[in-house]
């Protein structure tokens, strides 16, 4: 793994010549309440990256990807989606989705109407938007279960649905917020491995937010470590490993190492937050 200073804006070696596929420019957020949610961010993804927010409770990483959604305003600074302001996204090809820690499905419709909701606020024709709910349901492996209603479903299957939901609109980014973090460990491996599917299938750029250390190991090429009050970004990190990554990946001596470095990390993000409260 390699250690990347944080001042270092652009990806790592891997991803430098690609198109950027969002830009953080001295991006901060401070709310109504005077609450220093961020310190200015600047930061590059490039396109095709799969980049993870990880720190402590509090550090700004909702903050930093409702900022990337055009959600949240920043108080300062820009942040560009293919070069363009995030609210002139509508007329750019690329497209972004949002999913949220909890699945939020409408509980009185079924997966198949659930799925469908982005197409009919967009105005799809019902054909086609069928047609698209139909290849969303089996990219997450959920097409035989179109008719159900989501309580028939089990936590991780309605994840499942809140991702396809996110994918039919076939987006270009993709931001998660904690997606899996209500899962338990058996399922949310599952799910972690079926989104690097996704990922290199659909030729996705993600930025996760997770708590878990394994996770962003397991998922990202580049992890962005966070500290809090005021919320702002301390170190970067490369994983420096090739895809596919398999479930042997998890049991390795460098994928150990790797969760060392980000558990140091992760506790020197921590510290800082004692020291500014104390
Ligand atoms: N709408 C809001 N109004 C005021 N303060 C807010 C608001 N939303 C978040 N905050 C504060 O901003 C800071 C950053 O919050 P944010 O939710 O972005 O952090 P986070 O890293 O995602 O936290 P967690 O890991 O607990 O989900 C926190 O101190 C939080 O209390």
């Amino acid at each position: 793994m390699n250690r990347v200073e944080p001042d270092t804006l652009a990806p790592p070696t891997a991803w430098a010549h690609a198109t950027p596929a969002v830009e953080i420019l001295s991006a901060e957020k401070t709310y109504p309440n005077g609450t220093q949610a961020l310190l200015p961010v600047d930061l590059k993804i490039a396109e095709g990256e799969f980049i993870t927010l990880l720190g402590p409770s509090g550090c700004g990483k909702s903050t930093l990807l409702k900022m990337v959604a055009g959600m949240l305003e920043p108080t300062d600074g820009r942040l560009l989606v293919w070069r363009k302001p995030v609210a002139e996204l509508h007329d750019c090809p690329h497209k972004l989705s949002f999913v949220f820690q909890s699945a939020t499905l409408m509980p009185w419709a079924s997966v198949q109407t659930n799925v469908r909701l982005p197409l009919d606020l967009a105005g799809v024709p019902r054909k086609e938007a069928d047609a698209r709910v139909a290849e969303a349901l089996e990219l997450v492996g959920l097409d035989k279960f179109a008719g159900a209603l989501p309580r028939a479903l089990s936590g991780g299957m309605q994840m499942r649905v809140s991702i396809a939901r996110g994918l039919v609109t076939q987006p270009d980014l993709l931001l998660m917020d904690e997606p899996f973090g209500a899962l338990d460990e058996i399922t949310r491996h599952r799910l972690d491995a079926d989104l690097l599917d996704l990922w290199r299938k659909k030729k996705l750029t993600v930025i996760f937010v997770t708590h878990s250390i394994h996770e962003a190991v397991f998922l990202s090429s580049r992890v962005i470590m966070m500290a809090a009050r005021p919320g702002r970004v301390v170190e970067q990190f490369t994983i420096d490993e090739p895809y596919p990554r398999t479930p042997d990946f998890m049991v390795s001596p460098q994928f150990s190492r790797y969760a060392k470095q980000l558990q140091d990390s992760l506790l020197r993000a921590s510290g800082a937050h004692e020291e500014t409260s104390r």
